[in-house]
This record gives structure tokens, C-alpha cells and sequence, in this order.
């Protein structure tokens, strides 16, 4: 099998994908976006990245949030994600999503729409979402966790964990408020290091979330390094975003080759595979081109990305039957 046929048609796990920065230029179109939002909300994928582009992509989600402003449009723009994800041959998708509360939708009903597009999914594709809190609106983080948790206590089955992003040059990270997560039966992951920000990377580390985001910056000091290496939390690699959004310089010096060089758990995500032009199997194809990844260390990192999902035991072993019998199948 061609390599690139290869990285296409593994069955692949995604644990790091925003709903909004996922949309396609397709689906945008479908929600009613005109040309010139289209292409607004994909000029980073353009743009010659620097320090400041990540600002800028922050700008970008307005154009999805724009299309995504009621209860059907929320549950369509869920649908096409989903949808995608699946033509991609993602097995297992634990999206996530940012409670929004608009003008004719509250955040119950933003997370029910898209709670109720994951459970009409027809498709071969095991969906779990997982619910962001935006560290940039700091005014309402508390209520936001609230809602979050009362949502869990009714969609047990799919809201599986909580996401901190958002703007990492805005706000800060509260343990207390994650940690009324984690006692209510909530996975946690956080973005962490995205841009450095030593003090806030140290009590990530410390609260010891289930996975973290990005870690771009956990190489830049010797004592955050150390800490993490005692954690041993596995880490969501988003190459296209990091490169796209300037904190990387480029895929070669990207920091995936810390993590490979010393055994350290780490699984490839796309982020926004809508605003990044970028596709899973694109990522894994990436990962091999510029660290000399074999199918079969494709292969291992998905297996092992078994054990870093939130998904149940009873799904963890329907995940690994289905990865060994793909490999059975394929004589690799
Ligand atoms: C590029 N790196 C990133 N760093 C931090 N947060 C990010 C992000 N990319 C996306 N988001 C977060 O996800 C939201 C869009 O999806 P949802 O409206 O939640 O579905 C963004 O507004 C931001 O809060
Ligand atoms: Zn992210």
C-alpha cells in the first residue's frame, strides 16, 4: 500500500478538534456563508506565520461563529463535521465545543443541538464530546462550568470531559473551577504552552490534567521540562496548527521530536482542520515526512492513542479489535 493510502485509510482516533474551526469552506458555504467569509476564515492557511498569526486566528472563528448562531444551524455544522471526520476514516472523534450563548440560543440549547447531531449519527464513527471552557470570557467561566456540568448529568453517554482554551494571551487557568469538573466524573484537558507562560504551564502540570494540548512551550525552561517529564500526561500534537499559527517555526524543528526521541506519550491531531486547510491523515502523513515514521509506528500510535481517549472500556476494546483487524486485513 502506498504510504499516503496507508495514512488515508487507518482507522484513525481524533482527540483534538475544535467544532467551529473544523467546518469546511463546503459546510460554511451550506450554512449560508458568502465568498468572501470563506475565504476570511481560511487566509491563515496563506498567511507566512509569525509570532503574531495566532493572535489573528483568533479573529477567524467569528466567521463559523457568524453561521452558527441558532440550534439547527449548531446541530448542521456538527452534522458536516462529523461527516467529515468520518470520510477521513476517523474511527473515534471526541470533539469539542464552546457553549455559546446567542440572541435566539442558550448554551443548554447550543450543547443540545450538538449533542443531538452526535446521537442521529448514522455513520461508522464513535463520537464523544467534549465541552470548552473560553479562557478569554472570564466574566462567566463559573456558570459556563455549571451549565457544563448539569449537561453531563443528562448526556452521561456522551459528554465525556472539559477543554480550556481560547486565546492563550487572555486569562489564566483556575484548578478550583477544573477540579469541581474532574469530581463531577469529567475527563480533563487542557491547551497548555501554547505561547510561553511559565507560572500557568507549572499549575497545569501540577493539577495534572488527563491530556494537554500543544505543550509548544514545555521545552523552553529545564524546570517546567522536568516537571512534565514526571507526569508523563499525553500529549495532543497539532502540527499544522502550531507551524500555521507561528509558535513552531517549522515542522522540522517542531517539538513532536522530543516526545518521539524519548518515548513519551503523544497522539496527532488537527485542531481547526477547517481554518488550517489540514486533514488527519494529512497529520500523520506530516509526522512522517519529517520524522521518519513508519506505517507501523502509525499503527502503535494509534493503538496506544486507545488508552488516552475518554471513551468506555467496552469501546477501548472495540477500537483495538478494529485495529487489528485492519492490520490483519492490510498484510503489514
Ligand atoms: C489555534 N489554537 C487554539 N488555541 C486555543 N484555543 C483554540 C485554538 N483553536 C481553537 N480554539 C478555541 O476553539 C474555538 C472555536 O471552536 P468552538 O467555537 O469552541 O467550537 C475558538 O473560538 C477558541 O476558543
Ligand atoms: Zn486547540
Amino acid at each position: 500500500m502506498e504510504f499516503e493510502q496507508f495514512c488515508n485509510f487507518l482507522p484513525k482516533i481524533e482527540l483534538h478538534a475544535h467544532l467551529n474551526g473544523s467546518l469546511s469552506a463546503t459546510s460554511l458555504q451550506k450554512l449560508g456563508c458568502s465568498n468572501e467569509e470563506i475565504s476570511e476564515y481560511q487566509k491563515l492557511a496563506e498567511l507566512q506565520a509569525t509570532e503574531k498569526t495566532l493572535n489573528e486566528c483568533f479573529k477567524l472563528f467569528k466567521v463559523a461563529h457568524n453561521a452558527t448562531k441558532n440550534p439547527q444551524a449548531v446541530y448542521l455544522a456538527t452534522k458536516y463535521v462529523i461527516e467529515d471526520f468520518y470520510n477521513d476514516n476517523v474511527a473515534y472523534l471526541e470533539l469539542r465545543t464552546t457553549p455559546r450563548e446567542e440572541e435566539n440560543m442558550s448554551r443548554v440549547e447550543y450543547i443540545e443541538s450538538v449533542v443531538k447531531a452526535i446521537e442521529d449519527c448514522d455513520k461508522k464513527i464513535i463520537v464523544k464530546l467534549l465541552l470548552s471552557i473560553d479562557r478569554s470570557n472570564n466574566l462567566k467561566v463559573e456558570e459556563n462550568m455549571e451549565v457544563i456540568i448539569k449537561m453531563k448529568e443528562k448526556y452521561p453517554h456522551v459528554i465525556k470531559g472539559v477543554d480550556f482554551s481560547g486565546n492563550p494571551y487572555v486569562g489564566g487557568f483556575n484548578p478550583k473551577l477544573f477540579q469541581k469538573a474532574r469530581d463531577s466524573g469529567l475527563f480533563v484537558t487542557l491547551h497548555c504552552a501554547e505561547i510561553k507562560n511559565d507560572k500557568e504551564v507549572e499549575e497545569i502540570l501540577k493539577f495534572r490534567p488527563d491530556r494537554i494540548g500543544h505543550g509548544t512551550f514545555l521545552l523552553s525552561n529545564d524546570h517546567i521540562w522536568k516537571l512534565y517529564l514526571d507526569t508523563n500526561i499525553p500529549l495532543e500534537c497539532c502540527l499544522t496548527s502550531n507551524v500555521a499559527c507561528g509558535t513552531t517555526k517549522s515542522y522540522k524543528e517542531h517539538h513532536l521530536q522530543e516526545w518521539i526521541k524519548n518515548s513519551l506519550p503523544f497522539t496527532l491531531c488537527t485542531d481547526d482542520k477547517g481554518v488550517f486547510g489540514t486533514t488527519l491523515s494529512k497529520e500523520l502523513v506530516l509526522a512522517c515526512q519529517y520524522f521518519s515514521l513508519k506505517p507501523t509506528d502509525l499503527w502503535d500510535m494509534t493503538l496506544k492513542t486507545i488508552s488516552y481517549t475518554f471513551a468506555s472500556d467496552e469501546e477501548k476494546t472495540f477500537l483495538t479489535t478494529t485495529l487489528q483487524d485492519w492490520k490483519m486485513k492490510n498484510h503489514f
